[in-house]
């Protein structure tokens, strides 16, 4: 199913099953205003689509195919729809019901599908209406037809515009959601999401995933010397001279105060340490500049590995958390690994005593 779709499903839900309620208790109404005037085929057509419609209310709760549904939905009713326009006891009215499709198009399947959708439908209910109603005065009047014309173009316009702008601030307050404003990098949310792709990834092509928690050594200093000002100058700072170093697949997020994570890829504990000490130099390397001076700034790293580590975001993190805390007992400024742990604390332990 793609992406799209799959965020939309639950607004999706709710405008089929609002629909299904339409189209069961209107089949059920124009079957039987349609029994008095005698048309059994639409009658009988019209019974069978409300019992769909309530068998569809029962499952689409519930459904893993949305999309599917939909579909199987949809087509039958349009066709009643143009079925309905084009049999000689109907009335000119039953056009109310194609300027519906666009509205309903959109709704159901999305900016590209409702387009067509719309267009094929829309395009055949006008032919059916023209070819049926052409010995109709009504049809002669070009006033008339302008207008039937030009509505039937502003809904499609109307509801195209209204699913575009609809899809664009859904983007945008997923997008503020998963970002970080101070820093502009995704958050943990984004992590959170980000992890579960790659992980699938990993399970399936057998490819290392790493996490290294990373974070700034003393900010609290910065922050009480210069002011919170400068603090959240240094936090910009630190994103950006990071940001430089890694590459497009890696993510790097911001967890919160001055607390970060790289989430690496396809990079195992050895490749993932590297990256990690050349974050760790270019940082030592690029002081920030306040007033007149220059500021040096260090962070202290931990490495966690999908599978030596743990299965699970949570489970890294925690093994991360705690080689990043070693590095800070061991004074800060390093970056340590499954690996170093024992030897860089039996180091600082020597190193007290
Ligand atoms: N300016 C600024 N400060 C923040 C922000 N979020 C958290 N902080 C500050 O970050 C500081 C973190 O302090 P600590 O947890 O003691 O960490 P530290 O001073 O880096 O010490 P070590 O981690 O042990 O090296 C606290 O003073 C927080 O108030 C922020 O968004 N902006």
């Amino acid at each position: 199913m793609p992406g799209y779709f799959a965020k939309n499903e639950q607004h999706r839900r709710l405008v089929l099953k609002a629909l299904l309620w339409i189209t069961l208790s209107g089949g059920l109404f124009f079957s039987v205003i349609n029994l008095l005037h005698d048309n059994w085929l639409l009658a009988g057509l019209e019974v069978s689509y409300a019992a769909v419609s309530l068998y569809l209310l029962t499952i689409v709760d519930r459904t893993h195919n949305l999309q599917l549904l939909t579909a199987v939905y949809l087509l039958p009713f349009f066709s009643i729809m143009i079925l309905a326009l084009a049999q000689p006891q109907t009335t000119f009215a039953v056009f109310a019901w194609i300027q519906s499709i666009p509205i309903i198009c959109y709704m159901l399947l999305g900016l590209r599908l409702g387009m067509y959708g719309s267009l094929l439908f829309v395009g055949i209910g006008l032919f059916v209406f023209s070819r049926r109603f052409s010995s109709d005065e009504l049809l002669q009047n070009v006033e008339i037809i302008a207008n039937l014309g030009l509505a039937s173009l502003a809904v499609m316009i109307f509801a195209h515009i209204y699913e575009r702008s609809r899809i664009l601030n859904e983007q945008r307050l997923t997008d503020q959601a998963t970002t970080d404003s101070l820093t502009g990098l995704p958050n943990r949310l984004k992590l959170v999401e980000v992890f579960e792709r790659e992980r699938a990834h990993a399970l399936r092509n057998g490819t290392p995933l790493s996490l290294v928690f990373v974070d700034i050594d003393h900010f609290k200093q910065i922050n009480d010397r210069f002011g919170h000002e400068v603090g959240d100058r240094a936090l910009v700072h630190f994103a950006k001279v990071l940001a430089q170093r890694l590459r497009v697949n890696d993510l790097f997020c911001r967890l919160g105060g001055e607390e970060f994570a790289v989430l690496l890829p396809g990079s195992k504990a050895t490749q993932a340490r590297e990256i990690a000490e050349s974050l760790r130099e270019r940082l030592a390397a690029q002081p920030l500049a306040v007033d007149d001076s220059m500021l040096p700034m260090t962070l202290s790293a931990g490495v966690a590995c999908f599978g030596l580590d743990g299965q699970s975001l949570d489970e890294l993190m925690l093994a991360a958390d705690r080689r990043t805390y070693a590095a800070k007992r061991a004074g800060r400024n390093r970056v340590i690994t499954r690996e170093d742990v024992e030897t860089v604390l039996d180091q600082a332990g020597a190193d007290q005593t």
